[in-house]
């Protein structure tokens, strides 16, 4: 049973479409990356999954329950950070804990899970004094509570530093270990790179793209760049290359030569050079980057 099933579903605010005919299903133990620029849908499908929000049109499901029928029993089966998370200023960091962990009525020790998100040393402090990033993690902490079989993390590396940036991703990788499932939104490509089993792209309230990222890579026509470092550079080496379909771009930098290429053609890069009579001794490839990829899936569309 998928772990997130959504069929058609549309949320209008007005004449404004925010979500339009959304159909996705994310696998049970899956880590799934919920792409999107700014206002594209992310946390209204979210709030839909935990029925803050009503479709217009369509239904959501969590384990094969209805996420407007019953959405209690959806509750007990994931932990949210939700995006416009707050904290109770007056408390310390282990009384969350206790709150959260009394609230769903199971006895796991607070400062487990205190523990697990970094907050070991500040357990006593009250919330009020602790740094956006801490408060952050202090909401993952309680979401962790109970071991939920679904985590839904709305935006859940915003405002960290890279290391908060890291330990999250390795916060989520040890949640999928366990078999839980996770299903985030983020608009920081670069970190959803290295964590995602797949990613779903949303723009304008659509999903116009969904693969892993290795497949939406060779899917788009983005150029990599491909180093080739010769034994002796060589003007003939520079136009063969040049003159070769698909490569877009070649400059040289001292013993290489470095080629705007697409996916396919890096092969045929290197053949060119060496049919030259020009020694290869080494060669890399630089990806084209998350954000170039994330463009052109979304270019066209007015965010
Ligand atoms: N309660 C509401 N009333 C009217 N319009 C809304 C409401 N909530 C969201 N919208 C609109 O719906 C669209 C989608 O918003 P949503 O917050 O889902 O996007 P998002 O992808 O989560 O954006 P962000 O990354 O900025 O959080 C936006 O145009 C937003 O202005």
């Amino acid at each position: 049973m998928a772990a997130i099933q959504l069929d058609e579903v549309t949320k209008q605010y007005g004449s404004l479409t925010a979500v339009r005919d959304l159909s996705l299903q994310v696998e049970d133990g899956e880590i799934y990356g919920f792409l999107g620029p700014n206002g594209s849908g992310k946390s209204t499908t979210i709030n839909v999954l935990l029925d803050f929000v009503r479709p217009t049109d369509g239904t959501a499901e969590v384990f094969g329950i209805d996420c407007q029928e019953d959405p209690l029993a959806v509750r007990e089966r994931i932990g949210v950070l939700p995006e416009g998370f707050s904290v109770y200023d007056r408390l310390t960091g282990r009384q969350h804990l206790e709150f959260a962990c009394e609230s769903k009525a199971i006895d796991t020790d607070p400062q487990s899970l205190l523990d697990r998100v970094g907050l070991t040393d500040s357990a006593e402090r009250r919330a009020s004094n602790y740094s956006k990033g801490m408060k952050q993690r202090l909401v993952l902490a309680m979401a962790l509570a109970g071991d939920p079989d679904l985590l839904i993390l709305d935006e859940p590396t915003t405002g960290l530093d890279p290391n908060g940036a890291r330990r999250m991703r390795e916060l989520i990788e040890a949640e999928r270990d366990r078999g839980a499932t996770v299903f985030f939104s983020s608009h920081i490509l670069s970190q959803v790179d290295a964590v995602c089993d797949r990613v779903g792209i949303l723009t304008g309230g659509e999903l116009v793209a969904e693969d892993s990222i290795d497949a939406l890579r060779a899917s788009t026509n983005s150029v990599d760049e491909l180093r080739v470092t010769v034994a002796q550079p060589d003007k003939r080496a520079l136009e063969a290359v040049r003159s070769l379909p698909g490569v877009s771009g070649v400059r040289t930098d001292g013993n290489a030569l470095l080629v705007d290429c697409a996916n396919d053609v890096k092969a045929d890069v290197i053949a060119a050079v060496e049919e030259t009579g020009v020694e290869v001794t080494d060669f890399s490839i630089e990806e084209a980057s998350l954000e170039e990829l994330f463009e052109q899936v979304t270019r066209g569309t007015d965010q």
